[in-house]
């Protein structure tokens, strides 16, 4: 079992810049990813993170979560480096992020209940009674019925797999959740359930949740800012306003396309369209 000693603790739990990445590259082999990457996430907001399949949004999100190496660069997770801290902060740190993974990543073989627990059992030194009420707390505020607990992976619709494993990821109260294209594979009623529930815990929780999707109706509905990963960088961030005004072909064809014509309401748009390039 992995336990901090939270009494040592040098992290900065009231900072405003929960995550900041400073000129990072991550490489494989000679394949350049990322190349000198900034991003910074502020406490308590819903930052969408979009850019083209293979631009390396999954790369980031792993390098943040210490998971890939990179080359060069500082990240920095509640005023920490994540090269300078010692074994115990590094545990400390792992406590504070919650992640849900693309395809809910559940274990099959064990049921909600367990799998809820199983980061706590990692973490923490909790009797099996306190255990079960924690993991029934979290099933209730993810908005699961009680009975889900006993259910196993194979019996959840895709809605509810991605909602027991929020509720995994939420196991150890963490601040900032990473959540890997949430909505996809729900249907559109489902995946707007699941924004208002990412925004409910948002502002219920003080949860800063860093949110890599496709997803535009995500981006309109939950996002406070969004940041564009385009040639290995961050190559924009803002608001929506903000990236319909940006000139970059992608930005563009993203937020003006045809989809993106069928979901934005009309005042959005007061520029006349542009032609739409490939992604
Ligand atoms: N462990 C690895 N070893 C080698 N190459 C990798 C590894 N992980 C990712 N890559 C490569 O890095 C690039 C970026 O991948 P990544 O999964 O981050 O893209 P993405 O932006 O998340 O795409 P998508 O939107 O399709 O999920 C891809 O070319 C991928 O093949």
């Amino acid at each position: 079992m992995k336990r901090a000693k939270r009494n040592h603790s040098t992290l900065d739990l009231t900072t405003d810049e929960i995550i900041s990445v400073r000129d990072v590259t991550v490489q494989f082999g000679s394949k350049k990813v990322l190349d000198g990457l900034n991003l910074d996430i502020h406490r308590g907001e819903i930052l969408g993170f979009i850019g083209p399949s293979g631009a390396g949004k999954s790369v980031l999100m792993r390098t943040i979560l210490g998971l890939n190496k990179k080359v060069s660069g500082h990240i920095k997770i509640l005023g920490q480096d994540i090269d300078e801290i010692s074994d115990n902060e590094k545990v400390e740190i792992d406590m504070r992020m919650g992640v849900l993974f693309q395809h809910g990543a559940l274990f099959s073989a064990l049921n909600v209940l367990e799998n809820i627990q199983v980061p706590m059992r990692e973490y923490l030194d909790l009797s099996p009674k306190l255990m079960d009420e924690l993991a029934r707390l979290k099933i209730s505020l993810v908005g699961l019925e009680a009975d889900t607990a006993e259910k196993y992976p194979s019996e959840l619709s895709g809605g509810m797999i991605k909602r027991a494993a929020l509720a995994r990821a939420l196991a150890l109260d963490p601040h900032i959740v990473f959540l890997d294209e949430p909505t996809s594979g729900l249907d559109p009623i489902g995946a707007a359930d699941f924004d208002l529930l990412i925004e409910d815990l948002r502002d219920t929780m003080g949860l800063t949740v860093y949110m890599v999707t496709h997803d535009l109706d995500s981006l309109y509905a939950v996002c406070d800012r969004i940041a564009v990963l385009g040639h290995k960088k961050v190559m924009v961030e803002g608001t929506i306003e903000d990236m319909l005004k940006f000139d970059d072909p992608w930005v563009q064809s993203y937020f003006r396309g045809k989809r993106a014509r069928q979901i934005v309401p009309h005042k959005r748009h007061p520029e006349p369209e542009i032609k739409e390039t490939a992604e």
